[in-house]
């Protein structure tokens, strides 16, 4: 694969290592080579850890609400399952390619060893605008790749979730094609969905959550008050709406956020309650900047994670911290809400600015956390309580961040290369142990 789509949109053909944009297996891959050089590794696990196991091809036919039938293509990434079975979620989105397909499974390989998940890996996308479908079309195309799906996926092989331009319902959708071909009810095949048909209290929020979270901890460690702290979040959905409006109860001030619509700023502090996610109320943020005193709709392209604040939380799409932009980052902290919002590139000059990026590997990781505790309630057929899945997610969390933390004083590395260090630690062990090599 050497042609992809990044995160945002652009074409491009990369094969320079500092050509911009960068497609997410090509952050991925460098982003591990870099990390590899703090550990004693075998060359030839990381070399192998470079590739997906398997990328599943679909077509997904769908009949529009007009009759007539439109071809959609389709991916599952399976990147690594030392651990467990494959786990990531689903994205529906117009610009995602097979190659970022492969990166962002790549990242979930690393994300849930650093939460010490039994997980592996994967990822799959819908090339789709899931905008412009209508509910009926969106379950049909949904239910369609289910079916595409079914030989590769499954609570012991292979477990979707949620991702951009999916949701809670879309699992419940699946999870029922799935079953119903499978001829018995099996909710555990996909995690994130509706609690009434198997999913757990506190998942769509759990992302947000574990960015707040992640956010809190690491303002304290470079002796910020979490009270008053200035944040700005890119991206009003089910990540960064949950973590601006946790933040904001926590005492910080959320000064500005952002959909694909525009932005909104307010350096007193925004209502993060009175502005609704686009999934809850299609331009809430530049309405609610339009009518409310004191809030400023920025202009069009002004990018707000270059505010002069305390913590910019990235937690829309990849590649919005580029070479271009990296010098302009006023902060001492970043937050990756986002899969992959910080190009490789762009990561070496924040370092060298002395920058903090703490990396989405961890900071959005609550997601797949209580992914994990959904897995768990199904099997056992028992609900755990909304305080139960606080009080887990929040002593994952922390036990994560210590080991993290524990790392960078350690070997004096960045953020990101100590939750690489810490993953990475636990896959070559697994891989040693149960003698799979390369
Ligand atoms: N959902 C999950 O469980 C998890 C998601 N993530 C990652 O978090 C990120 C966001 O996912 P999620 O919140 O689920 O997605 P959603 O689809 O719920 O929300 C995405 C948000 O980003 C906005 N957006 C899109 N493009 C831009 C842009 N160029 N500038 C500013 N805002 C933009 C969207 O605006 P609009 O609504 O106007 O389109 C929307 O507000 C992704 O990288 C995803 O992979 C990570 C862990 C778990
Ligand atoms: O909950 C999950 O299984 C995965 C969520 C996801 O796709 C992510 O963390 O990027």
């Amino acid at each position: 694969m050497s042609t992809g789509t990044a995160g945002t949109g652009e074409k491009r053909v990369a094969t320079d290592e500092q050509q911009e944009p960068e497609s997410a297996l090509e952050t991925a891959r460098r982003q591990l080579e870099h990390a590899a050089a703090h550990l004693d590794v075998d060359p030839g696990v990381i070399e192998r850890l470079k590739h997906p196991t398997t990328v599943h091809h679909v077509a997904v036919p769908l009949e529009r609400d007009d009759g007539s039938v439109e071809v959609f293509t389709g991916y599952r990434a399976q990147h690594d399952d030392v651990r467990g079975p494959y786990k990531g979620g689903l994205r529906f989105h117009p610009d995602v390619s097979e190659e970022e397909c492969v990166g962002l499974s790549m990242w979930m390989t690393w994300k849930c060893a650093v939460m010490d998940l039994p997980f592996g890996g994967g990822k799959g996308v819908v090339v789709v605008n899931p905008k412009e479908l209508s509910t009926n079309e969106k379950e049909r195309l949904t239910r369609r790749f289910a079916e595409e799906l079914r030989k590769f996926v499954g609570p012991k092989k292979d477990i979707p979730a949620p991702d951009m331009g999916t949701d809670a319902q879309t699992m419940a959708w699946f999870m029922d094609a799935y079953s119903m071909q499978e001829g018995e009810t099996i909710p555990g095949v996909v995690t994130g969905k509706p609690p009434v048909v198997g999913g757990s209290e506190g998942r769509e929020e759990a992302p947000g959550r574990s960015v707040a979270i992640i956010t809190r901890e690491a303002a304290e460690y470079y002796d910020y008050d979490p009270h008053g702290l200035t944040v700005v979040v890119q991206g009003y959905g089910s990540v960064g709406a949950n973590a601006a409006r946790l933040l904001d109860d926590w005492g910080a001030d959320v000064v500005a956020v952002s959909d694909s619509g525009g932005a909104v700023h307010d350096q007193t502090a925004l209502d993060t309650h009175a502005i609704s996610s686009f999934a809850e109320q299609p331009n809430a943020v530049t309405d609610y900047g339009a009518d409310t005193d004191g809030a400023n709709v920025l202009d069009e392209g002004r990018d707000i994670i270059e505010l002069d604040v305390d913590v910019p939380i990235p937690a829309a799409v990849g590649n919005v911290i580029t070479v271009d932009n990296a010098t302009d980052i006023r902060a001492d902290i970043v937050v990756e809400g986002a899969n992959g919002p910080t190009t490789f590139a762009a990561d070496e000059t924040l370092a060298e600015r002395g920058v903090h990026v703490i990396p989405d590997i961890l900071a959005n990781a609550g997601g797949v956390t209580v992914s994990y505790f959904e897995w768990l309630q199904d099997i056992n057929r028992r609900t755990w309580t909304l305080e139960q899945i606080h009080s887990e997610l929040e002593s994952e969390m922390l036990s994560a961040w210590d080991a993290v933390r524990t790392e960078v004083e350690a070997k004096e590395i960045t953020w990101r290369d100590a939750a690489y260090v810490v993953a990475l630690d636990r896959i070559a062990e697994a891989k040693s142990v149960r003698g799979l090599w390369p």
